[in-house]
């Protein structure tokens, strides 16, 4: 049975939405925190390595700041989520202690994700933990992250994580039991139990979320969508069902894992990164990115527009108009209109030897879907 392997995961990543941690008076639910970690303590004490991927900082934190309601600026979230991350991870440290478990808060960005450096240090961090027998507890670092560069929902940073620390499973926990075929509210709608690839999902509606939680079941999706690309199973259930879901049982939705494993940093960049800015490439670039995976040259772009700095995430479109790939960008925007159509050799000669490097290193260039008119 498939889901077999979420039963004999060796290391699980398993993530927690806001509304089943928290009461609707924004305080940290402790019987539903103790109840979910009675969960994890008995699996990481059968040897199973586990992070939790838990949302709730902003939830935990309305109550504490006397809000009612979730803040829609983002100043404002995030000193919600600088109170209640504290809260949060408090309540985790005593309820995990109840088994002699330890506890380790990491706070990732998006970028943490993209950028080589930082990626590479999330993950010997994360290793490091996991060996120590700790169970990390991830939330993005929300008083640090900008809009722009925000995940916003912790269901695709979990799967990136899922990724990153090589786990042989993922389980989503949520206030709803399972996919359904339509809004689960509404008479009719039915749990879909299976979810093989992409014809399991047509004509299903993917609603948004309540009224704590952000991504509602769009990001969920787009999650699973990471995590089996990767090669790992994903569950998608209730926290009150997270026994039955981690044993391998018939609950929730299961999302069958794919064969494939593309480099965890580049995911990010095609699945939950938006492009800064856009590089418009002429015929031969488009077929020197796409067809031969070469690094793209100023010599192929015609036109450059949007206001990105080096390092950021950018679309490269073809002649047709259409996106056909995404890149982080070697050069500040303000930098690229002298530099396009010209050789590397003549910026090299004319501007110095820095100017000597591609604009989009090979690397560091995820290929799009190809769009369907
Ligand atoms: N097709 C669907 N199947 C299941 N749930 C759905 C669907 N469409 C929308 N939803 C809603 O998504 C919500 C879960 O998303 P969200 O509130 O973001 O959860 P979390 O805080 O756990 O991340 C559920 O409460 C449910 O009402
Ligand atoms: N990092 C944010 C996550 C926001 C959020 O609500 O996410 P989710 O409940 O998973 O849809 C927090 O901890 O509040």
């Amino acid at each position: 049975m498939a889901r077999e392997r979420v039963r004999d995961a060796a290391r699980m990543v398993v993530k927690v939405g806001s509304s089943s941690l928290t009461t609707p008076q924004g305080m940290i639910d402790v019987d539903r925190v103790d109840a979910l970690v009675d969960v994890l303590a008995a699996r990481r004490q059968s040897g199973t390595q586990v992070v939790l991927v838990s949302s709730g900082a902003i939830a935990a934190g309305l109550g504490p700041l006397g809000l009612r309601a979730r803040p829609k600026d983002l100043a404002t979230q995030q000193a919600a989520a600088s109170v209640g991350q504290g809260v949060l991870i408090a309540r985790y440290t005593s309820s995990f202690a109840r088994y002699g478990l330890r506890v380790g808060q990491v706070l990732l960005t998006a970028d943490d994700m993209m950028r080589r450096s930082h990626h590479r240090n999330a993950q010997r961090t994360l290793a490091r933990l996991l060996e120590l027998g700790i169970v990390p507890v991830v939330n993005e670092n929300d008083t640090v992250a900008t809009d722009e560069i925000r995940f916003g929902d912790n269901d695709r940073l979990a799967a990136l994580v899922a990724h990153l620390t090589h786990a042989d499973a993922m389980v989503l926990l949520s206030d709803v039991d399972a996919l359904y075929d339509g809004d689960p509210r509404k008479a009719g709608s039915a749990r879909i139990a299976d979810v093989r690839g992409p014809e399991d999902l047509d004509g299903v509606e993917l609603g948004s979320g309540g009224s704590v939680g952000t991504g509602g079941m769009v990001t969920k999706v787009q999650a699973a969508k990471i995590a089996t690309g990767a090669g790992v199973p994903v569950v998608l259930t209730a926290a009150a069902h997270a026994a039955h879901a981690l044993a391998g049982a018939d609950v929730g939705t299961y999302f069958h894992p794919g064969g494939r494993h593309p480099g965890t940093r580049l995911l990010w960049l095609a699945h939950a990164a938006t492009g800064r800015g856009r590089l418009h490439l002429d015929t031969g670039a488009v077929a020197a990115v796409v067809d031969r995976r070469m690094s793209l040259l100023p010599a192929g772009v015609l036109k450059v527009e949007g206001d990105f700095a080096a390092g950021d995430p950018v679309d490269l479109y073809g002649p047709h108009g259409h996106p056909v790939a995404r890149g982080l960008v070697n050069f500040d925007a303000g930098e690229i209109p002298e530099l396009l159509g010209r050789s590397t050799r003549e910026l090299a000669s004319a501007l110095g030897p820095e100017y000597e490097r591609e604009l989009i290193h090979r690397d560091d260039i995820v290929i799009l879907e190809p769009h369907v008119p």
